[in-house]
Formats: C-alpha cells, sequence, structure tokens
C-alpha cells in the first residue's frame, strides 16, 4: 500500500551466525503487542512477548528496533521488538496518556511469634502474623524497596545470564511470595519439618525485650531500636515492619548465616522486597503461591483456618478467599516478572512436592538469573539494562564463550562485570556501528522513528543506516539548550531535579566515545528539558510553564508544615487521661456527699442517738478513707497485674510499688465484704417504720463488724498510700496500655 519510493535495507548474512558477539538475553519486565503498535514497521515481523519472558536478542545494531526470539522458541525466526530505549519511551508515554490512579498498596508484613512442631526441637521464628484482622490498624510497612523505584521499575529489558549453582557455591536463598492466606507459612513450615537439617529460616530482630523463655538468636535477635535503624539505613534489612511500638525485621546478615551453615534459607517476603533481596550474595529464586480457582478453594480450605493476630481460629469466609485471588492476580500483574516459577496451591500435599522439586531445581538446575546479579553486588536502583557488549574474545575463549553463549549457558567465571566496561577490540572498532555516537546526541521526532518507509526530502537531515532521517549532531536545536545548560547550570539542574527532569535529558558537553557506547543502550530519543511541565491539577495533568512554576516554588512558603497528625495511640491517650479526670473529679463529688451525708445525719441524731452516733463515727472512718480511695486508679497504675509472676516476685522483694498495690487490694476485698451492711446503712430507715431493713435493738451488732472492717480498710489504705509516697511519679498505666506483649499460646492445630 505504500507509495513513493520504498527503500530495503539488506544486510548480509555475516559468518556464522548473525552477531553472534552480541547475543545478549534479557528477561521481559514488561509485555509487547505489535499487532497493537502502530509505530512498528511491520508488524508481521514483531515479537509478542509477555512479563517474565527470555528473549534472546539476536540483533541490536538498529537504535531503534531489535532482533529477538524467545528462549522457548529457538528455533524460530527472530522478530522485531522495540528497543530498550524506544520502548522506555513507549512506556512513559502510555502511562503520560492514562487517567489519574491512585496507587494502590499491597499489604506489608508484620511478625508473628509462633513455635513450629511444638515439644520438637527446633523454632521457626519470624513467621508473618495474619494481616486479616490487623491490617486495618495503623502499620508502619516502611519498606525500603527499589521497585517503588520509578526508574527501577521502568526497565524494559533486564539482561540474565543462564547460572548453574556449582556444588561448592553457598546455596540460592528460596524466596516464597502470595497473597495473605494462601499458604505460604504452611508450605515453609512443611518445607522446614520435611528436613529441618537441610532447610531454615532466617532468625529476624526485633527491638521488643526478650521474653523469659526465649534465647537470644533463636526466636529473635534483640537489638536496640539504634541498632534496628542503623542496619535499616544501611540497606541491610531486607524488610521490616513496625508491629505495637517495635520494629520486625530480617536482615542480610541473618540469611547469609543459614547460608553460611550449609543449609538453604527459606523466607517469605513482600513482592516489594524482593527487588532489595536481588544481590549477588543471594542470589534469590523466588517462588510465587498462587491461589487455585475459588471453585477449588472452597473445597481445599473447608477445614482450614485462618490465623489472626487474636489467635482465634476463623474458618475462610468467601470473601476471604475472593479477596485473595484478587490480591494474587494484582501481585502477579505488578511483579510477575521477578517470580522464577509460580505453583498453585491447591491439595497442599501436591504444592509440598512441587515446592521441594522447585527448591531442587533452584540449587542444581541451571537457571537464568538477572546479570547484576551474578557479576557484582547489585546496583538496587539501576535503571537500564546493563547491556554490556560482550568482548570479542582471542579464539580459543571466543569457541568457548560463542558455544557457552549460543547454548545460552554462562557461568560466572567466564561472565566478568568488566567486560562491559572494557574499550572495543579491534574487531568492534572496524565495524562500527553506524553513527552510534551522532544517535547518541540526536534527536528523533517520534513519528520518524518508524518511518522506515516514508521518503524524506528535508535538505538538512542525515539518513542513517537504517534510512532513518535525523538531524546532523550539530544541529542548533541541539546546540542551543547545551549553550543554555552550561550557563545558567547550578540553579537550573537544581530546579530541574525539583521538577523530575531525568538525568539522561539534560545535555551536557560530554561527549561519549563511541567506546563507551554500549549498543543496548542506544540513546537517540535524548529529549530537552522542555518550557512546559506537567502538573497534577484538579486529579488530572496540566500543562504548566516551567519558569512560573520556579517562581512559584521560590515564593512560596516552603516551611514544612512539621504539625503532626494523631493517631490511635494520642486520641486513646488523650480518652485514658480524660477518664481519668472525670474519675478524680466523681471521687471528690463523692467525698463531698458523704460529708452532706455525715452532717444530715448528725443533725438527726437526736432521734435516733445510738445508732446515729456510730454512723457519724463510721462514716467520718469512711469519709478519710474515701479520700484516698479515689486515688486508686493510680495506685493500681503503677504495677502490670496482667505479669502476675513479677508482681509477686516484687511484692516478695518488698518493691514499695508492689506492696502498697497488695495493700490496697486487700483493702478493696475487705470493704466488699461488707458491702452489704453499707448498703442497708445507706437505705436506712428506723426500724419501726413499715419494711425497714433494720430490726429493732440489732443496729450496734450489725454495725461493730462494719465499723472494724472498715477501720481496717482505712489503716490498709493509709499505709499503702505510705509505701506509694516513696515513688509518688510513677504511672505505668499509659505505658501498659499499648506496649504490653500478648502471651502466645501454640495454637493446638500445629502443636
Ligand atoms: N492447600 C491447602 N489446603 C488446605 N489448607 C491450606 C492449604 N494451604 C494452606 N492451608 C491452610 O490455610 C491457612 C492459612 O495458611 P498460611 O498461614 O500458611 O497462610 P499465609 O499465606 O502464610 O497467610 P498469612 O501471611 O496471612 O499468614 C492455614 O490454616 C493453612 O493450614
Amino acid at each position: 500500500m505504500s507509495r513513493g519510493t520504498i527503500m530495503f535495507k539488506v544486510v548480509p548474512v555475516s559468518d556464522p551466525p548473525v552477531n553472534s558477539q552480541k547475543m545478549v538475553y534479557v528477561r521481559a519486565m514488561t509485555e509487547y503487542w505489535p499487532q497493537e503498535d502502530p509505530t512498528i514497521p511491520c508488524a508481521e515481523a514483531g515479537l509478542p512477548f509477555q512479563k517474565g519472558d527470555i528473549l534472546q536478542v539476536v540483533d541490536q545494531s538498529d537504535a531503534l528496533w531489535w532482533q529477538a526470539r524467545k528462549v522457548s522458541a529457538l528455533g524460530t525466526c527472530a522478530g522485531l521488538i522495540p528497543s530498550s530505549h524506544l520502548l522506555k519511551r513507549k512506556q512513559r508515554e502510555f502511562w503520560w496518556s492514562q487517567p489519574y490512579q491512585p496507587h494502590t498498596h499491597l499489604k506489608s508484613p508484620i511478625y508473628k511469634e509462633e513455635f513450629v512442631g511444638y515439644g520438637q526441637k527446633f523454632f521457626i521464628a519470624g513467621f508473618r502474623r495474619s494481616m486479616r484482622l490487623c491490617r486495618r490498624r495503623s502499620l508502619l510497612p516502611t519498606l525500603c524497596c527499589p521497585s517503588s523505584c520509578p526508574r527501577a521499575a521502568g526497565a524494559p529489558y533486564e539482561e540474565v545470564v543462564r547460572h548453574q549453582r556449582r556444588p561448592s557455591d553457598k546455596h540460592r536463598l528460596i524466596v516464597l511470595v502470595g497473597p495473605s492466606g494462601v499458604g505460604v507459612n504452611e508450605l515453609r513450615r512443611q518445607l522446614i519439618e520435611l528436613n529441618p537439617g537441610r532447610f531454615r529460616t532466617a532468625v529476624p530482630h526485633t527491638t521488643r525485650s526478650k521474653k523469659s523463655y526465649e534465647v537470644d538468636g533463636r526466636e529473635y535477635h534483640y537489638v536496640s531500636k539504634e541498632t534496628f535503624e542503623s542496619l535499616m539505613y544501611s540497606h541491610r534489612m531486607l524488610e521490616y515492619g513496625e508491629y505495637k511500638g517495635h520494629f520486625y525485621g530480617t536482615s542480610v546478615d541473618a540469611v547469609q548465616a543459614v547460608l553460611d551453615e550449609g543449609k538453604i534459607c527459606v523466607m517469605d517476603l513482600e513482592p516489594q522486597g524482593i527487588q532489595v533481596a536481588r544481590t549477588h550474595e543471594l542470589k534469590p529464586y523466588v517462588i510465587f503461591i498462587k491461589p487455585s480457582n475459588l471453585s477449588c478453594m472452597k473445597q481445599s480450605r473447608k477445614n482450614a483456618k485462618i490465623i489472626t493476630d487474636y489467635f482465634v481460629d476463623m474458618k475462610f469466609k468467601d470473601e476471604d478467599l475472593q479477596e485473595m485471588e484478587d490480591l494474587a492476580q494484582k501481585m502477579e500483574t505488578q511483579f510477575g516478572q521477578f517470580f522464577d516459577h509460580v505453583i498453585v496451591n491447591d491439595i497442599l500435599q501436591d504444592a509440598c512436592a512441587q515446592l521441594v522439586s522447585a527448591v531442587q531445581k533452584a540449587q542444581e538446575e541451571p537457571q537464568w538469573v538477572p546479570a547484576t546479579v551474578l557479576h557484582e553486588p547489585s546496583h538496587l536502583c539501576q535503571d537500564e539494562v546493563p547491556l554490556s557488549r560482550p568482548k570479542k574474545k582471542k579464539p580459543r575463549t571466543k569457541t568457548m564463550l560463542a558455544s557457552a553463549s549460543l547454548e545460552g549457558l554462562v557461568q560466572t567465571a567466564i561472565h566478568r562485570p568488566s567486560e562491559s566496561s572494557e574499550p572495543p577490540t579491534k574487531e568492534l572498532a572496524e565495524h562500527p556501528e553506524a553513527p552510534v555516537q551522532r544517535r547518541q546526541k540526536t534527536r528523533v521526532p517520534l513519528e520518524l522513528e518508524t518511518a522506515f518507509t516514508q521518503e524524506t526530502s528535508s535538505p538538512s537531515s542525515l539518513r542513517n543506516e537504517n534510512g532513518i532521517d535525523v538531524e546532523p549532531a550539530e544541529e542548533p536545536v541541539i546546540k542551543k539548550p547545551r549553550r543554555k545548560t552550561k550557563k545558567a547550570r547550578p540553579a537550573e539542574l537544581q530546579y530541574a531535579n525539583e521538577l523530575g527532569v531525568e538525568d539522561e535529558d539534560i545535555i551536557t558537553d560530554e561527549r561519549r566515545s563511541p567506546e563507551q557506547q554500549s549498543v543496548f543502550t542506544a540513546p537517540t530519543g535524548i529529549s530537552q528539558p522542555v518550557d512546559k511541565v506537567f502538573v497534577e491539577k484538579s486529579r488530572r495533568f496540566q500543562a504548566t510553564d516551567r519558569s512560573e512554576l520556579i517562581k512559584t516554588t521560590e515564593n512560596a512558603d516552603v516551611s514544612m508544615d512539621t504539625k503532626p497528625s494523631w493517631t490511635t495511640r494520642d486520641v486513646a491517650l488523650s480518652v485514658h487521661r480524660a477518664f481519668r479526670i472525670v474519675l478524680t473529679s466523681l471521687g471528690q463529688s463523692v467525698i463531698c456527699w458523704r460529708e452532706l451525708e455525715v452532717g444530715i445525719l448528725w443533725g438527726g441524731r437526736k432521734q435516733h442517738p445510738k445508732v446515729l452516733t456510730h454512723f457519724g463515727i463510721t462514716l467520718s472512718l469512711k469519709f478519710l478513707s474515701n479520700i484516698i480511695n479515689s486515688k486508686k486508679t493510680f495506685v493500681f497504675s503503677r504495677i502490670d497485674f496482667a505479669k502476675t509472676s513479677v508482681a509477686i516476685r516484687n511484692f516478695l522483694a518488698l518493691d514499695p510499688t508492689a506492696f502498697a498495690s497488695f495493700l490496697y487490694f486487700a483493702a478493696l476485698v475487705l470493704s466488699l465484704s461488707q458491702q452489704m451492711t453499707s448498703d442497708r446503712i445507706h437505705l436506712y430507715t428506723p426500724s419501726s417504720v413499715n419494711g425497714s431493713l433494720w430490726a429493732a435493738g440489732n443496729e450496734e451488732q450489725v454495725l461493730q463488724p462494719w465499723i472494724l472492717v472498715n477501720l481496717a480498710v482505712t489503716i490498709l489504705v493509709g499505709l499503702s498510700w505510705l509505701f506509694l509516697s516513696y515513688r509518688p511519679g510513677m504511672d505505668l498505666s499509659e505505658e501498659l496500655m499499648f506496649s504490653s506483649e500478648m502471651e502466645e499460646f501454640p495454637n493446638k492445630d500445629k502443636g
């Protein structure tokens, strides 16, 4: 259907296989459908791929369109795929064209502590606490997650190499990922129980204090908050969270310790944490545990229980299963490219068998691993695919490399990181990729990027080897902003950064030599910082003048509003304090009322002299004890009654606070023993009156023990108040409200 001149580019097949030296394997981090891409020069020649597919890139000589085939179908013809740079650009354009969607977070981890195989000789700590009930609480899921770094997330291809672990190497870390409730912990537990000598989990760190039955390094590593924070900030934590005011997390070193023992470390991670774990030292193998379909799950989870925060076993409801399925889908969409293996957990035994076999394969069979992980400690926010250009080796090595490359098997020892930075070999210099450097400095309008078959008559344009019309390197459009950039560099760069201009958008004077230019990163489409930036206003993006925005930023009062927002904890504390004030006031009011009562009774004593004299004395005593008793809320706030053993120990050690509390407690019990008499006194009517609770003549008999008990109560309360005055400022109630740890007990099902 094309008109005008059609130009074909015919490249002779070089000897032997096409560009074998440039054969690189990549994992697709996104999907691509050529039939839906209007910019592809020939949709039929396009190679569709999905996230996670491993592609063999056989030709990268074109800046925009590479040729590749799927490793799963190496016998087929190579097809066209967008180059890394072009695909990234397409992704950005696609992103901008999308309506605004608030970021949805996946759940974040918290930790549960649990014995496994109760009565057996090993512990498993650090199991996640189910988020089902407690997820509504405010947690601090501050995951240090480079995947949230848009640059890392945006890399469309990731270079991978085939890696076979040598028997002398440490084992690869096994990471299990899955939606809450799918059975991640169950499978891990089963795997470890199967062979505790071979599999282990990493011991997590916590900032909470050790319980009496715990051993440091067994359930947890107990560390100070400062130590924990330093681990966090030095990126030594694979993931961490806060629960009940304490930090919990699993460190790289804890995993390393298991691997150093020669065991296989099995841990579960939230998908956001996978990127952090992808290091040279851990080489994680990620297994996604996926729920089966709803009807199967209803059947298989008929008797399963959800372990909740409160240790109440609950059955799965339909909506739980639905939620699990939805979450699994979201995880797959967002993080599927990082999964090395997927296991559908339907029949538990089957899933467990699959897990054992997958773990075995991960350790003993060749696998595709990210090149960065294999070469050196990873650079977490590395944006582009490293895309090293394999160096042309001397004949002997070359054969070895070529054959290894062809087999798709490159050993660690062969593939050295230095290769990417090494200067090109002679052969490379002989066949320079057509003006690579010029392409780097050239801005190709997007519409021209696909103009393989179009003719252009622009006299000022050059034509690159692909027949793409490009503007010459010395073209003024490029030069102008470059000079400008140079002049206004400090301020502009600062604003540029504020406004999210990426480094690659800024033209500098540096000219990269073709030697440094990786064929993979051919940055043909370098853009310039434009005058307009898109700013989100009223839930959509609108173009705004960059200079205006800078002015606004300058003029705006940028002082941060550091006013802390109210947390649930603050509300609880305020309510507690308010209650304390109300209770105290109430106590004072009761005392006033007593005073009034005594007054009234004394006033009427002529009528009932005997009884009322007793009343007067006893009520005065009661009045005194009430004054002191009104403080009892505070007395009991000085001791943690939940920890009875500690309280008794303190009492025996004659700790004044514990002693005072026990005296109060005794006083309380004594006063309750005479409560009935107290009620009769309150309802006193002379025995002569019809319906009186008092029999004539026995008032004294009833009142005698009442007076004695009240006397004892008053003495006890007085004494305890004396003891308390040793430590007047102590009040544990607020602390206990939040920091009391729940005493857990073994789960029946699992015990
Ligand atoms: N295939 C299965 N068939 C039947 N029951 C299962 C299966 N897999 C897991 N279960 C049960 O489902 C419940 C939840 O499993 P588990 O605690 O392992 O989930 P999880 O993925 O670790 O979730 P969470 O992170 O919320 O703790 C457990 O009672 C477990 O025994």
